[in-house]
């Protein structure tokens, strides 16, 4: 059987069932437009856990393949409560729906002078809070070059619409996984340099959305956080973990080097010797270690750590948001031309370090360890 028929067949099987199963709810009739497997695939699973709690039944045979696709979706989710997943499935039906005509995503976007809608996150405004939620769980929110340029346009929607706060956080049990490595893998015309270069000029234009957010931005990291994820932390007004979350920049391990300002950000909240551990020996810091070290805010019981944060973030949001936004403009200006500088030298030093032996090898490594599974 072939790649390109296994696809063929999965598609129509998948729309089969879509119909079928899903269809009888509500708002997803009204779909005009086909949201694509992944979206369904991801609607399927929420569904199923939000109705029957974690995936609890046998793994079906490699040759059942739409029945396996199916349940690695399901399996995908882990342990998320059924509440939590309920929730995700109305945010991503009401997204769905939001795009073909209108309500709280559409709404928001529309406020903000944008028609915008995603494929990657979950932006939805409520409370005067704009919350970004990076959505691909299954892939452990794996940032790919779409997503990088959702996060750049929510950013800047977020910016101008009437929200007092932006948060970011993660679907699922991680926060986020940090650059999907399979970034490396869509090699464009112009073969390694020119990926290199087009990356290189992605991850300035994602770290300068950061630099230059104008309100109060506010991490609330959902569990472990990788990589890129963890660098752009520096750049947080607020960084609040659940005790489960842990803070890990493999870079010397993946032949890269630091990006995201943490080159500059690190040494200065936490000295040159713990950040030496965490940007060239790959130390993974846990929550209660992120904040004795100045990266992570504050730590919350995994039990009551949504309730805390947003019983907290709600009453932020009705702070004076003039007052709160002019002084974290005068917190950043202090620095804004020496953060621009240290992400030119940042993404300088990756875009040679992606065109080298080094990195080539540490990714082909993570793709093999994955095919022996
Ligand atoms: C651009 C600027 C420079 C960037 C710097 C960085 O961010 S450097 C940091 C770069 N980041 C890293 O080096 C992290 C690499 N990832 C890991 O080390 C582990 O996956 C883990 C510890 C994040 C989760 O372990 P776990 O045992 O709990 O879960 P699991 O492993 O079963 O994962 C579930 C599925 O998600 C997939 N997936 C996850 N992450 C990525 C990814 N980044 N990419 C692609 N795919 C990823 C994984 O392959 C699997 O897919 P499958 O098989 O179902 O098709």
């Amino acid at each position: 059987m072939s790649g390109s028929l296994d696809i063929v067949q999965l598609s129509s099987k998948l729309n089969e069932f879509f119909k079928s199963e899903i269809r009888e709810q509500g708002k997803l009739s009204t779909l005009k437009n086909d949201p694509g497997n992944e979206v369904k695939l991801k609607i399927y699973a929420l569904f199923k856990q939000a109705t029957q709690g974690p995936c609890n039944t046998p793994k079906p045979g490699m040759l059942d393949f739409v029945n396996k696709v199916k349940w690695d979706a399901w399996k995908s989710l882990g342990s998320i409560p059924q509440d939590e997943a309920r929730q995700q499935y109305c945010d991503l039906v009401g997204s769905l729906v939001a795009a073909e005509g209108g309500s709280s995503a559409q709404v928001a976007a529309e406020a903000a002078g944008s028609s915008t809608t995603y494929q990657t996150l979950l932006v939805t405004t409520e409370d005067d809070i704009t919350t970004i939620k990076l959505n691909r769980p299954a892939k452990k929110n794996a940032i790919t070059t779409e997503m990088y340029n959702e996060i750049i346009a929510a950013l800047e929607q977020a910016a101008k619409d009437d929200s007092v706060l932006t948060v970011f956080t993660g679907a699922g049990d991680f926060y986020c996984s940090g650059n999907d490595l399979t970034n490396f893998t869509k090699i464009p015309e112009g073969g390694v340099e020119a990926m290199a270069k087009q990356g290189g000029e992605l991850l300035r234009k994602y770290v300068k959305a950061y630099i230059d957010f104008p309100k109060p931005l506010i991490a609330v990291v959902n569990g472990p956080a990788v990589g890129v994820s963890v660098t752009v932390l520096g750049l947080f007004d607020l960084v609040y973990a659940t005790e489960r979350a842990t803070f890990h920049t493999p870079f010397s391990q993946l032949g890269q080097s630091a990006e995201g300002c943490s080159s500059y950000t690190f040494p200065k909240m936490m000295g040159n010797a713990k950040a030496s551990e965490m940007l060239l020996f790959n130390k993974k810091l846990t929550a209660v270690q992120a904040c004795e070290l100045g990266l992570v805010t504050e730590v919350f019981p995994d039990s009551s750590f949504q309730s805390e944060v947003w019983t907290r973030l709600k009453a932020y949001a009705k702070l004076p948001p003039n007052s709160l936004a002019l002084s974290k403009q005068l917190i950043r200006s202090m620095e804004k031309e020496r953060l621009h500088a240290v992400n030119d030298a940042e993404v300088e030093r990756l875009v040679e370090r992606w065109m080298s032996d080094e990195c080539f090898n540490a990714v082909m490594s993570f793709f093999q360890a994955k095919a022996k599974l």
